[in-house]
This record gives C-alpha cells, sequence and structure tokens, in this order.
C-alpha cells in the first residue's frame, strides 16, 4: 500500500523551497525557477522575493539565498521531487555532507494546501509531506510569507497554522535579512 496519504495527480498546488550557497547563487535560482516552469505538468505561480541568510546546522559554510515559489501541478508528488532533484542535478548538487554547502537545494514544502482534498500527507523518509522542517525554519517561513501573507502549513503533530505566527517563533528568523 502506498505511504501517501491523499489523492496523487490532477492540477495541485504546491510549495517549494529553493536555496543556494556556493557559486553564482542569485543565477542559480533564477535558472532553477525557469527549469521548473519548464517542465512538463509544472507551472509557476508565484515566487518571493529572495533572502539572505545565515547557514543553519550542518559544518560551517557560507550564507544561503533563499526563495519560495508557489506552483501548480499535474505530477504525482515522487514525480514533483524527481524533478527538483533533476534540476538540482543540472546545477551541480553534491550530497556529500548533511546541511552541507550546495549549489542548488530544491525541496518540496507543500503538496496541497491544508485541509483541501489534493492534499497529501506522508511520512514516507523519502518524500515527507508537507516538509518536516519547514515549520521551524525562517529561511523558508520568511520569504513564504512575504509572497503568501495568509498561508497556512499543517505540522508534523497534524495540527495547521499560519505560516507568519510559525515565522515569529522560528528560532533563526534574525538570520534572515532582505535582499
Ligand atoms: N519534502 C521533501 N522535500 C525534499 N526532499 C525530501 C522531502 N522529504 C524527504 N526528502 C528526502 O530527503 C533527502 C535528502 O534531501 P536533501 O539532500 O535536500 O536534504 P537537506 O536539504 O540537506 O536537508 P533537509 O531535508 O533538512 O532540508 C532526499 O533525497 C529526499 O528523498
Ligand atoms: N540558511 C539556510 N540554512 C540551511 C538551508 C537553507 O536553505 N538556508 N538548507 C539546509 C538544508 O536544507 C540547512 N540549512
Amino acid at each position: 500500500m502506498s505511504p501517501l496519504v491523499g489523492p496523487v495527480g490532477g492540477d495541485v498546488e504546491v510549495v517549494l523551497a529553493l536555496g543556494a550557497n556556493l557559486g553564482d547563487r542569485e543565477g542559480t535560482l533564477r535558472a532553477a525557477l525557469a527549469e521548473l516552469d519548464e517542465t512538463e505538468g509544472v507551472a509557476v505561480q508565484g515566487v518571493s522575493p529572495l533572502v539572505e541568510t545565515d547557514p543553519v546546522g550542518g559544518p560551517e559554510q557560507p550564507d544561503y539565498l533563499n526563495l519560495v515559489a508557489t506552483a501548480r501541478t499535474s505530477l504525482g508528488p515522487f514525480e514533483l521531487l524527481d524533478v527538483c532533484h533533476e534540476v538540482e542535478r543540472q546545477h551541480g548538487r553534491e550530497r556529500e555532507v548533511r546541511w552541507g554547502a550546495r549549489t542548488l537545494d530544491v525541496d518540496v514544502i507543500a503538496y496541497g494546501r491544508p485541509g483541501s482534498t489534493s492534499e497529501v500527507v506522508s511520512a514516507d523518509p523519502a518524500l515527507t509531506l508537507p516538509h518536516p522542517r519547514a515549520h521551524e525554519r525562517a529561511f523558508v517561513l520568511s520569504p513564504w510569507s512575504q509572497l503568501v501573507p495568509d498561508a497556512q502549513l499543517r505540522l508534523p503533530d497534524g495540527s495547521v497554522r499560519p505560516v507568519a505566527d510559525l515565522l515569529a517563533e522560528a528560532a533563526d528568523r534574525d538570520g534572515v535579512r532582505s535582499c
């Protein structure tokens, strides 16, 4: 049986978080957005302002540029994750150290709006939905709430909370700067 709970496919609203802290960070993020949008079955709807952020976790590493994009997709969750990984690969992403520096990271934050018929909730480590750490990461919550001020996120405990409220509680919020 599939570990995913919820419908798969259709035209679903998704939230993606992008980050880069090596190379031409802004150029990579812009190119990645274009590549996502050019992918069949993915249409980028909105892009947040860029934020510069102190690295959270991992070894000492350069500051990140982060942004959040909303998109609509006819892809299933794992197909969408594959697309994200392919775009990362196009930009030379290597997976060596957990939370280490990277040319590009593309995470699936949410698939379907909380409470909607299209929402997918998954505890599968290969694709956990919503992203299991998004609710505590100001480098995701800040750009997301700038793009969608009334955005809501389902937490790992099952509750649904406004992203703006989660941002106010995020430990790394002072490490997020407007560009
Ligand atoms: N919602 C999700 N979005 C992206 N990857 C996910 C998600 N849930 C689980 N994963 C899995 O996590 C694995 C590691 O992803 P990645 O290398 O991007 O982690 P990371 O960015 O270093 O850390 P973090 O997972 O804390 O953001 C991926 O291979 C993927 O299968
Ligand atoms: N500031 C910042 N810190 C991070 C980031 C990120 O995108 N921005 N990504 C991580 C793993 O996904 C770990 N730490």
